[in-house]
């Protein structure tokens, strides 16, 4: 059985309206009117354990309501989901023992005047962590995540990539076997961004926990996930792996070849010239064109070297969220 098996999972919000005005405030107050905000339509997906899946999908596609509703955070308006067996918006104290949702806009959920190491042992509590665990997953944490010096500070005093390693090791301290991590790296600088992704992966190797995670960058999926569900306006439209969702998406791919000094070239002829340096072109050529101009390039040019390769997804994802993606 997968760990994570969702079934026509939906969500709609009710928004309450409400025109301008005093009448129109003193009216809603008698008369409420709501909005309906569809958010996630009938989303269906598993993921077995120790996978790491990436979400993707632009602004308010519903990646973070589906991830509350996994995380039991929000009860959907209609579907299932069985995430260890449990349904998550129960609530279970067993389950919610054994899973963690980690948002980068909100990293480390303890109180401020709280030092780092207090808050780790009132975690340790609320989640009934034997001692020599305790100390055993503590000691592992701080070497993982670089903690040390943070240990004795106060929450309100971190930076946010210190917020963000140190709410890692909150969650994390109980060990749970399901992580739904909304944007891990949001706003963090390239080393806490590298130091994160590393931790993450490992993570996932050492304890085979499954991990859902979304990101707006690449970057992070390409690292992370061999597999990606791909969300728009609430409905799954690709799940697979990375490399599919770019061949789904992404029409061309591109040459780059590099000439010996030659006379003027007509490179309409073979594609579209999308980046020219010297002696060295990049031409964008629909996929099922690539092996026919190859063999041209290489016999009508003076040729030094040739080699294909997928566009950057992040660019392909980029024109995909602004133009919509196809069914
Ligand atoms: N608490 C809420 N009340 C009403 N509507 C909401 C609420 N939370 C989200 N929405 C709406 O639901 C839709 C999906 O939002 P959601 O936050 O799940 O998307 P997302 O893919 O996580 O987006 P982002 O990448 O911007 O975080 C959006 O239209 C959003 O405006």
């Amino acid at each position: 059985m997968a760990n994570i098996e969702v079934s026509s999972l939906s969500m709609t919000y009710r928004v309450p309206v409400r025109g301008a005005g005093l009448r129109a405030a003193l009216g809603a107050l008698t008369r409420p009117q709501f909005r309906e905000v569809p958010a996630v339509r009938g989303v269906s997906f598993q993921v077995g354990q120790g996978e790491i899946v990436g979400f993707l999908g632009p602004n308010g596609a519903g990646k973070t309501t589906t991830l509350k509703m996994l995380a039991g955070v929000l009860t959907p308006t209609s579907g299932n989901a069985q995430v260890l067996g449990h349904t998550p918006w129960r609530r279970e104290a067993a389950y919610l023992r054994r899973v963690a949702m980690i948002r980068g806009s909100r990293p480390l959920a303890a109180p401020g005047e709280l030092t780092v190491l207090d808050a780790l042992r009132f975690q340790g509590r609320v989640y009934d962590v034997p001692d020599r665990e305790f100390r055993a997953n503590l000691a592992e944490l701080t070497d993982l995540l670089h903690l040390q010096e943070l240990l004795p500070r106060q929450v309100r005093a971190l930076s946010l990539d210190e917020r963000m390693r140190s709410g890692l090791a909150f969650a994390l301290l109980y060990r749970p076997q399901v992580l739904f991590l909304d944007e891990p790296t949001i706003g963090l600088d390239v080393g806490a961004v590298g130091m994160i992704r590393s931790f993450l992966s490992g993570y996932g190797q050492q304890t085979g926990a499954t991990i859902v995670l979304t990101s707006h960058y690449m970057a992070d999926v390409e690292a992370l996930c061999s597999r990606v569900i791909l969300i728009d306006k609430g409905e799954i439209r690709h799940d697979g792996d990375l490399a599919a969702l770019s061949a789904r998406l992404a029409p061309h791919k591109l040459l780059r070849l590099t000439l010996a000094p030659t006379g003027p070239i007509e490179w309409s002829r073979y594609g579209e010239v999308e980046a020219e340096d010297g002696e060295t072109v990049t031409l964008r050529v629909r996929r099922s064109d690539v092996p026919g101009v190859t063999a041209r390039l290489l016999a009508e040019l003076p040729v030094l070297d040739l080699s294909v390769r997928e566009p950057p997804l992040e660019g392909v994802l980029a024109q995909v969220y602004r133009e919509g993606v196809g069914a």
